[in-house]
């Protein structure tokens, strides 16, 4: 649908570090459109400041699991961008919920699609959809073409797959009005910059050990690492070729990454909060991987044991060590020649943004006194 000069689009889990990235950069990149709707579980108010005179940004209040919900937030608009789900790999939610935000709310999403006669989606997958296994099979440059050994039994990498079938096998639906169904998925590696998540646990942890990483990840270990903001323009890329070229385009997967150094994930960390005066202790692992093994298992251990009473979800579990263990890097121009993505930020000004956002962490901790901080370092 069209509302003015400009179409609606729909963001689903909107509000969150990606999604909110993406919503700017709709607001500041697409002209073709006069409304974003931002639907999620968890509204930012702070997105409603972000309507112009140009665009509307609307937010809307919904469970991705409940068909009416999804139907509502899609009905008049002309294009999906679906990112809601639940990013949890150490246990926080359970396996059941999982299934229901990730796969069902993606299966409501099709459904909604079809009867709200909304024909594009775009759908961001993940890296995980294919690996690291934890066999420790790594996947050094791979593209979306290249054999590898999948293999999933955790519940997020598992309903990933699941979703990103659904949805690539929805390509070409009949939707109500006799028109077909486009859609494509976009599979980030560890995505990074202002906003995210986990980095702000590492900095935490860090204050705690007087600003020391203690090397757990031998540095040969690569990971993939693509900055938020070239996540976002891919998507708004994807979004704009999906209805120019849906031939080309409908029923594809695209790795997303940029010019990121190929790093183990602990060193590309560091990359950002060495800024801060964190330094890595060890030049190798500082204890060997059996014991940081059994670590990981008596985590897992406690966690089972404190199941019902308390959510023990300690970073380190024998699947985030496996997959930290494991090289996974991706190259691949498939979504340049499919829909000329180039990264929009190079890797400087990556690092400048994500910088500077971790420096801000440094001057909003309000607790930065409980931990004892007042520039006491472990290795001046
Ligand atoms: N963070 C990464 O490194 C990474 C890497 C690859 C892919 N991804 C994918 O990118 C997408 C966004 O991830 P993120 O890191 O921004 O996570 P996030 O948790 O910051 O954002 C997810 C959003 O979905 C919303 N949501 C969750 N359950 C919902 C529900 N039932 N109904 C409606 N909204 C719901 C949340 O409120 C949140 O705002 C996800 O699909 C994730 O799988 C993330
Ligand atoms: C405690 C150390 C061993 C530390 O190095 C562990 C790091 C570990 C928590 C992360 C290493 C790789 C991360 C994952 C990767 O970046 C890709 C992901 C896909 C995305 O869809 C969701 C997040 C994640 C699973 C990401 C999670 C944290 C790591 C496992």
């Amino acid at each position: 649908m069209t509302v003015g000069s400009g179409q609606v689009y729909v963001v689903t889990g909107g509000c969150g570090f990606l999604g909110s990235h993406l919503v700017r950069m709709l607001l500041e990149h697409e002209k073709n459109i006069s409304e974003i709707r931002v639907f999620d579980l968890h509204l930012d108010e702070s997105l409603r400041t972000l309507s112009n005179d140009r665009v509307k940004v609307r937010l809307i209040s919904g469970d991705i699991s409940r068909l009416e919900d999804v139907r509502e937030a899609l009905r008049g608009s002309h294009l999906v961008i679906h990112t809601a789900s639940l990013v949890d790999v150490w246990g926080r939610v359970p396996a059941s919920k999982i299934t229901e935000v990730n796969v069902t709310g993606t299966m409501n999403v099709l459904q909604a699609c079809k009867e709200e006669e909304v024909q594009y989606l775009v759908y961001t997958s993940s890296m995980e959809v294919v690996g690291p296994n934890i066999h420790g099979d790594h996947f050094y440059r791979g593209n979306e073409d290249t054999e590898y050994r999948i293999y999933h039994k955790e519940p997020y990498p598992l309903s990933k797959a699941k979703a990103e079938k659904l949805v690539l096998e929805a390509n070409g639906a009949k939707i109500k009005g006799g028109k077909l169904l486009y859609t494509c998925s976009l599979r980030p590696t560890g995505i990074y910059g202002e906003g995210h998540e986990l980095m702000k646990q590492f900095h935490r942890q860090g204050l705690r050990t007087g600003r020391c990483v203690f090397r757990a990840i031998p540095p040969a270990i690569e990971h993939g690492r693509v900055y938020v903001g070239n996540v976002a323009w891919m998507h708004l890329l994807a979004a704009r070729q999906l209805q120019i070229h849906p031939s080309t385009l409908g029923g594809q997967v695209y790795f997303c990454y940029d010019s990121s150094p190929y790093k183990s994930y602990e060193d590309f960390n560091m990359e950002f909060l060495s800024a801060c005066g964190f330094k890595i202790i060890g030049s190798r692992p500082l204890v060997p991987y059996f014991l940081l093994y059994l670590l990981a298992l008596l985590n897992a251990l406690m966690q089972w044991v404190l199941h019902g009473f308390f959510t023990y979800a300690p970073i380190l579990n024998p699947y985030t060590l496996a997959v930290a263990s494991t090289t996974f890097t991706v190259q691949t121009d498939k979504a340049e020649k499919h829909f000329g993505y180039q990264p929009l930020y190079a890797w400087e000004e990556a690092k400048k943004r994500t910088i500077t956002w971790v420096k801000s962490l440094e001057v909003s901790r309000k607790d930065l006194k409980d931990v004892g901080e007042k520039g006491n370092y472990c290795c001046n």
